[in-house]
């Protein structure tokens, strides 16, 4: 990021240049027919640097890509300083520029390794000795209620990433879970989340989480009122909020104005993302469903990524390997969408949570020095568990118009292994099929020798696969919690990566302000027909119909 559109950068015009020449001739099977060596060549396994169980296998040889389209993604990876924005957001210089704000989740997961001089740093091995300990008194039944009763249920009241990555790494770290502490996440203002979710809980054993980073963000605030008042029907003294509520927020203030005092609040610091928080205060709830000492595991994971992105050169470097890919496909093929695809139930949320991860850091439209970019930039994310997807949207993903780069992530082993582990191999075969059916297809001579003479021409040709449809594979030994951590902090840096070489910054949040705002100003003139004003015919007109059919 050097005040330049990307378009500007000589490695991108050669590869605009490339993309205009080759493309056409850039056909899977060929690459690899040409080539035996093609897997090794772009194939790398990650060991962690501190922990040689965490590893995995990063397959990217399904990609149109051949060595000088490789090595020009990775000079525009040079030519945009990646690796000098990598090392100022690790040492704490304030990269969120709008913002004015350090960049540094890296920083919550560190166990004091690299060297960052920012307030607060300093500060987060107490809080997490805080995490601790409450997580080990509330586990073992210490933590009584108010009636004197241990806790049986944790209820996280929180939304975006202040729910999504607490929400995504309890579901993946099931296996390891405390299995009588039911865990409930409340995100959605509408009523209908909360009410659903007290009907599952006793107020003498619930535990409220109240989990927003800057403590006014109007569901969460909303959802706790109504949590407190729901508590303090059958509690009736106030006294008793201390020993069921908690708060996990960078503001004191709001957080005691609130009714929840210090003690009871978890601190961070503003310089963490809400979409990069589950590493701080806000994955208490992940350290009460699996444990502290897993929790320290999944951050463990996680710094080992971390070094790996800061030290590992840029050819060998998965987070880089991953966004100059997914670059090649969303600016020069004009791919809109990038899909996930985990062959694991216990993944089922992860595209959910990258899809703030990665929309909300990379949708963007404007350069860090305020100019329109004139190229596309963070791609639409979404995805499903396999097998899943494939009885649902695959079918475009093989035979449609559009081009649909994915990501396939599975474990060789499960650990849930019934029946002989017969339904994992049945998983897996379906994780190694698909991304070979994507991309090497079926041709219509292999389908008229399948079919027979005499099979009508428009069945032939609605047999025929295309392929030539690229993917990543990614293949790691069993998901456990650093394994997990490891796998999160990849995709967060590869979107730093993107957003390095797009120009952007893909640290604040504009975007989500606009939609509250006007949200504020309708909720003011809901009551009459006649305070709807200053609004277009459209709004104007389903507001009052709402008006005219509400019961309440
Ligand atoms: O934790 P908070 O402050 O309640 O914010 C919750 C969410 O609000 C907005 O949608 C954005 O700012 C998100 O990034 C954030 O995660």
């Amino acid at each position: 990021m050097s005040g330049k559109l990307a378009t500007e950068y000589a490695a991108w015009q050669k590869l605009q240049k490339i993309y205009d020449s080759e493309h056409s001739k850039l056909v899977l099977k060929e690459l690899f027919a040409q080539d035996p060596n093609r897997f090794h060549k772009f194939s790398r396994e990650f060991v962690s640097p501190d922990d040689p169980s965490v590893t995995f296998l990063l397959d990217f040889s399904k990609n149109l890509i051949t060595e000088p389209i490789f090595n020009t993604l990775l000079d525009l990876v040079r030519e945009a300083q990646v690796e000098t924005w990598r090392d100022k957001m690790f040492a704490g210089e304030h990269i969120n520029t709008s913002e004015d704000r350090a960049v540094l989740h890296v920083a919550l997961r560190n166990f004091n390794e690299f060297k960052i001089s920012e307030a607060g740093v300093n500060e987060v091995g107490n809080v997490l000795a805080h995490i601790k300990e409450f997580t080990e008194a509330v586990r073992s039944g210490a933590w009584k209620g108010y009636t004197g009763k241990p806790i049986k249920t944790i209820v996280n009241i929180g939304i975006g990433g202040s729910d999504l990555g607490p929400v995504m790494v309890t579901e993946a770290l099931k296996p390891y879970a405390k299995r009588d502490l039911d865990a409930h996440f409340v995100s959605n203002i509408d009523g209908t989340h909360l009410a659903e979710t007290l009907r599952l809980c006793d107020p003498e054993t619930t535990l409220f989480i109240i989990a927003s980073k800057t403590f006014t963000t109007q569901e969460t605030i909303t959802n706790a009122t109504s949590a407190r008042d729901w508590f303090l029907t059958s509690a009736k003294d106030k006294a008793h909020v201390a020993k069921h509520f908690v708060a996990l927020s960078t503001n004191t203030k709001a957080v005691t104005s609130f009714g929840i005092s210090e003690q009871n609040m978890f601190q961070f610091w503003d310089w963490v993302g809400g979409r990069y928080s589950l590493w701080s205060a806000i994955g208490l709830s992940i350290a009460l469903v699996i444990g502290y000492d897993n929790f320290e595991q999944l951050l463990r994971g996680a710094h080992g990524m971390d070094k790996h992105f800061k030290t590992a050169p840029l050819e060998q470097n998965l987070p880089v390997l991953l966004a100059i890919i997914g670059i090649w496909y969303n600016d020069f093929y004009g791919a809109q969408t990038h899909v996930l695809l985990p062959y694991d139930q216990y993944l089922h949320k992860f595209a959910d949570y990258f899809q703030q991860g990665d929309m909300e850091s990379n949708g963007k439209s404007v350069t860090k020095d305020g100019r329109r970019v004139n190229y596309q930039t963070g791609p639409i994310i979404w995805g499903a568990a396999g097998t899943n997807g494939q009885h649902s949207f695959y079918q475009l993903l093989h035979q449609g118009t559009k081009l649909v780069p994915a990501d396939f992530l599975a474990p060789a082993t499960t650990h849930n292994p019934i029946a002989h582990s017969l339904h994992h191999r049945i998983l897996l075969s379906n994780f190694f099929a698909q991304p070979e059916a994507l991309a090497f297809g079926k041709t219509e001579e292999e389908v008229r020798k399948e079919l027979g003479p005499g099979a009508s021409e428009p069945l032939v040709k609605s047999k025929v696969f295309e392929g030539n449809r690229p993917s990543n594979s990614i293949m790691f030994p069993l998901l456990t919690p650093a394994t997990l951590g490891a796998l999160i902090a990849l995709y967060e840096h590869k979107i730093f990566t993107q957003g390095v070489v797009w120009g952007i910054n893909s640290f604040d949040q504009m975007g989500v302000e606009l939609g509250k705002v006007l949200a504020k100003n309708i909720l003011a003139q809901l009551d009459k027909p006649e305070d709807v004003v200053n609004h277009d015919s459209s709004t104007t007109g389903i507001i009052h119909y709402y008006q005219k059919h509400r019961k309440e």
